[in-house]
């Protein structure tokens, strides 16, 4: 088997969203693809009204195919500090074509303010290892795992665009999407993440490739580096990261993956993503993509470094593989 689905990006590039089919008849979501978590959870009719702000939610009940997975309850908190908590019921998923029958399907019962702000979200598809689901007192598998038996092969890739529409394709390596050849490191899961080691202006970096996060968080080192280039930028606590000039040209950003005998491959981001947005509607200063992973506890590779890439997440081998485009 094998799936294909678009990838669309919601305010300049924030987050990238896939239509997800659940329940029969099937009911369509708009779902956050998430690989640094692990928990499919949605927007359901069990969600308080007052925390529905538009979204489409998902109502088990009018689903033949659901059944309540009783006593089972999940919770989530995530890297900025959002969360979200529910109860589980057993239902069809279908991504791009691909159908897991008994997918965990985790309502909502409570959600963040921030949950509830974004109106375009309905929810997210965890892609990270199933080892950090959240249910219990019995942890579910993700969509991947769950599907990863019946794919061609045990993978799937991510291909995020720059305010354009990308695909995540499950089972298959599509040959159009990428130029020259790609590069394998291994994937170091211990935490549950897609975790591997890249090497930035000769520093080893080890981090992990984040779907579900924003922008790239790195090492102090090599973050005050990058912006020792870029004339007017500074740390500016008041938006709690680097800013600068909007009309500032913006250094590209290059890491190599897999620099093993074989010289590995080298990603670069384009300065023009590293110039993410402004940071009020005068557009005289703009907001870094590249920011200092100090606050976080882990250096990570988010959607500016993604839709720079053909990603490969390799569940079988357990490694990642990068490729230009
Ligand atoms: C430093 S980790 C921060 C990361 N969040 C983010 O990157 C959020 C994503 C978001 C998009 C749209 C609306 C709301 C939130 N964006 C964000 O914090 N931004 C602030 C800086 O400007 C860019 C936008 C995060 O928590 N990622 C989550 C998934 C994320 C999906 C969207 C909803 C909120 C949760 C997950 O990948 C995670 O926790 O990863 C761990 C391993 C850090």
């Amino acid at each position: 088997d094998s799936g294909s689905v678009t990838a669309s990006p919601r305010q300049q590039d924030t987050e990238y969203l896939c239509p997800v089919q659940i329940g029969s008849p099937a009911q369509t979501l708009p779902l956050d693809f998430d690989t640094g978590s692990s928990d499919l959870w949605v927007f359901s009719t069990d969600t308080p009204r007052s925390e529905v702000n538009g979204q489409t939610v998902y109502d088990a009940s009018s689903s033949s195919s659901a059944k309540r997975l009783s006593g089972a309850t999940w919770k989530i908190s995530y890297g900025d500090g959002s969360s979200s908590s529910g109860i589980v019921y057993l239902d069809t998923v279908t991504v791009g074509g691909l159908t897991v029958s008994r997918q965990a399907v985790e309502a909502a019962k409570q959600v963040s303010s921030s949950f509830s702000r974004d109106t375009s979200s309905s929810g997210l598809l965890g892609l990270a290892f199933s080892s950090i689901n959240t249910v219990s007192p019995n942890q579910q598998k993700t969509f991947f795992d769950n599907a990863m038996p019946h794919l061609d092969a045990p993978l799937f890739t991510a291909d995020l665009k720059h305010n354009a529409d990308g695909r995540y394709n499950f089972g298959y390596i599509d040959k159009s999407a990428y130029t020259g050849s790609i590069s394998y490191t291994p994937v170091d899961n211990s935490q549950g993440f897609w975790g591997f080691t890249a090497t930035v202006d000769g520093t080893d970096v080890t981090g992990i490739a984040d779907t579900g996060t924003t922008l790239i968080y790195l090492p102090d080192s090599i973050v005050t580096s990058y912006y020792s280039q870029v004339s007017g930028a500074r740390y500016d606590s008041s938006n709690a990261g680097y800013i600068f000039p909007c009309g500032s040209s913006m250094p590209d950003f290059s890491f190599n993956v897999g620099g093993g005998g074989g010289g590995g491959g080298t990603v670069t981001v384009p300065g023009s993503y590293v110039n993410f947005a402004p940071t009020d509607q005068t557009g005289q200063t703009c907001f870094g993509g590249l920011q200092s992973d100090s606050s976080i506890g882990i250096s990570i590779f988010g959607d500016i470094a993604l839709k720079a890439a053909f990603v490969v997440f390799d569940g079988g081998n357990k490694q990642l593989g990068w490729a230009a485009k």
